[in-house]
């Protein structure tokens, strides 16, 4: 699957609806008492709820990305406090602000793209070191010296590409670039929830800052919709975990649980196995078994008839169809099975694979290139008098698909159980 391929509405759709209802509490001229309290209390809470799932679960990246957000917030609304109260910004203003929007993303990539890879105490300690001495360095510089920090901050460097619109230091634009990049190229190599979250993030906080003291909520507002994103994106991961098997990337064993407690009175579920694992696994190792497994998974994916397919454990996939009947699905079934069948699967050697991908075409065309196929039995039940509950269909389709062996595999196998009587149904290629 090709990156752009892996590249999923899903891992930004939750950020960008938190992000678009942002924009639009953020611009109304007034919100209600209600909701001038929730996002007076928003950022703190999140961070104690937000930080405290973060730390149970060892996710140290999230958990600094929150304090850095709450840090910017903290320091910048005593600035927007006092100018609403008195109508003026304080005479620290201009360097605060300027000190925020370079710091502010600039330690929000840092952590985004800091890996956690050393043992987790290490790594908390490593995070705080470095956000104490870039605030103790930023801070000591700001009291040393105000004026000559303030006009380094403010100088335009690049004249020809400065515009009136840009109210942060200069330097802060290049930065988000920098940023923005980093985290895309970051979501492209390893598309996971928290590294999309991550990049809509970015666009959030460069919406915030110039309108800090322009939109009444910026603020607030922004701030606790990118805390949301960050702690939706750690849920999204934690819900993957649980429910996603990771080597096929389809819903495991724990989804299809859930899947066949709501299934209602008619349905049809369906056990399918790859032929002869335990011989190919042995003939071409484990790991060759493993992209086989991902591959025969891609294809079970494609299931028509409103089927859906799970990964049961092992070799094993369950497929449920619900409201349907076996005679409906059989031809979906079967269709599968050709299509694993037809499938060319090209084993390449590790070692001698061509970092050159032209040069990798040539080879894979090639007629010493080593292309082999494996096959599926599938054995498949209905919801009926003879079985009703789903333990009873999930055994007559395991039974069914034991039918499918012995009759030779490669083959769909359907139990019917008429008045005691079990008739077994094979299809085969
Ligand atoms: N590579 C790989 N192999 C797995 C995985 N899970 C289970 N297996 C292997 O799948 C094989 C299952 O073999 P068996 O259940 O004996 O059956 P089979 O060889 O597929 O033969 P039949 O089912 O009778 O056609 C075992 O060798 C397991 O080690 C996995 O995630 N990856």
């Amino acid at each position: 699957m090709s990156r752009l391929a892996a590249l999923r509405l899903g891992h930004f759709l939750p950020a960008l609806l938190l992000l678009g209802s942002g924009l639009l509490a953020a611009t109304l001229p007034s919100l209600t008492d209600f909701f001038t309290s929730l996002f007076n209390v928003l950022p703190t809470l999140l961070l104690l709820l937000g930080g405290t799932f973060c730390m149970v679960y060892g996710r140290q990246r999230e958990l600094f990305i929150l304090l850095v957000l709450y840090m910017g917030y903290f320091v910048l609304d005593d600035q927007v406090d006092h100018f609403r109260d008195v109508g003026r910004v304080r005479d620290d203003a201009a360097l605060v602000f300027h000190l925020c929007s370079l710091l502010l993303p600039m330690l929000y990539g840092l952590f985004a793209l800091w890996r956690e890879r050393t043992h987790l105490i290490q790594d908390l300690i490593a995070r705080f070191a470095v956000l104490l001495a870039v605030c103790g360095v930023a801070t000591a510089l700001a009291r040393r010296y105000p004026l000559a920090l303030e006009q380094w901050l403010s100088t335009i460097r690049w004249p020809a590409l400065h515009a009136e619109w840009m109210s942060l230091a200069q330097l802060a634009y290049p930065l988000f670039l920098l940023i923005g990049v980093a985290l895309v190229v970051q979501y492209l190599r390893t598309p996971r929830p928290v590294h999309a979250v991550q990049c809509v993030g970015v666009i959030a906080l460069l919406w915030m800052l110039p309108n800090t003291f322009i939109q009444p909520h910026a603020l607030q507002v922004m701030t606790s919709v990118v805390m949301l994103m960050i702690v939706v994106g750690v849920a999204h991961e934690a819900y993957q975990m649980a429910f996603r098997d990771e080597l096929t990337g389809l819903p495991g064993r724990r989804a299809l649980n859930e899947r066949l407690q709501r299934l209602g009175r008619n349905y049809v579920l369906a056990m399918a196995d790859v032929d002869h694992f335990k011989k190919f696994n042995d003939t071409h190792g484990h790991d060759v078994g493993d992209q086989v497994l991902r591959l025969v998974a891609g294809q079970l994916r494609k299931v028509g008839g409103g089927g859906k397919v799970y990964r049961y454990g092992g070799e094993e996939f369950t497929l449920v169809f619900a409201g349907k009947t076996v005679e409906e699905c059989l031809p979906h079934l079967e269709a599968i099975r050709q299509a694993v069948e037809q499938y060319p699967i090209q084993l390449r050697d590790r070692q001698q694979r061509p970092g050159d991908d032209q040069l990798g075409r040539q080879r894979r065309g090639g007629a010493g290139s080593g292309r082999v196929s494996v096959t599926v039995s599938i054995g498949v039940a209905q919801r009926g008098v003879a079985q009703r509950s789903v333990d009873e269909v999930l055994k007559a389709a395991d039974k069914a698909l034991y039918g499918a062996k012995s009759a030779g595999r490669n083959c769909v196998s359907s139990q019917v159980k008429r008045r005691g009587a079990v008739k077994l149904k094979s299809s085969e290629s």
